[in-house]
């Protein structure tokens, strides 16, 4: 009996650009142009990775052809699997938080509009439409950012009692 391929999964991956590792508070989106079914959706920036590379090296690639921009890679936004969050049938995506060193981000390849949204929820990150397979991806990252928040608040140092 004929067995079926095995079909390895194609590793995408993303950024979540936000203003500070330490206090993110804000996250930079992009909008895609094509292929035609995600053309005018909202994303994390990023791609495939490339045969021979790795997942951070492919991101830092990414960001630098997509945005024009250079990075701090910080926390993974961990996903249900060892390759990420599931995005389709032949497709999963690792996301990390990344912090800009250098650049001002510019839609310069597959995006025509980059925005940088208030990572609070009820707003505008969720009312844009996202890349449906993106949704809990954004809710993932909203509770690791709060998280952070709430631990660079807790370390930082309380008012002089004296
Ligand atoms: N970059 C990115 N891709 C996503 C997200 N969500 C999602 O479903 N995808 C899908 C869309 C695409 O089918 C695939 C990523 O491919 P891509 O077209 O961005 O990759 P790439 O920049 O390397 O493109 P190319 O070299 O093939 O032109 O993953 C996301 O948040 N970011």
């Amino acid at each position: 009996m004929t067995q079926p391929a095995e079909t390895a999964l194609r590793q995408i991956v993303g950024a979540a650009v936000v203003d500070s590792l330490r206090h993110p508070t804000r996250l930079l989106v992009a909008r895609r142009t094509a292929p035609p079914q995600f053309a005018g959706m909202w994303e994390f920036p990023g791609g495939k990775v490339e045969p021979g590379e790795g997942c951070e090296e492919a991101l830092l690639r990414e960001l630098d052809e997509e945005l024009g921009i250079r990075v701090r890679l910080g926390h993974e936004v961990p996903g249900p699997g060892p390759q990420g969050w599931p995005l389709n049938a032949t497709a999963v995506m690792r996301v990390w938080l990344a912090e800009p060193s250098a650049g001002e981000a510019a839609p310069l390849q597959d995006h025509d509009e980059v925005r940088w949204v208030a990572l609070d929820s009820g707003g505008e990150l969720d009312a844009l439409p996202w890349i449906p397979a993106d949704r809990p991806i954004v809710d993932a990252l909203r509770a690791l950012t709060a998280r952070l928040v709430e631990t660079a608040r807790t370390a930082a140092p309380g008012p002089d009692p004296s």
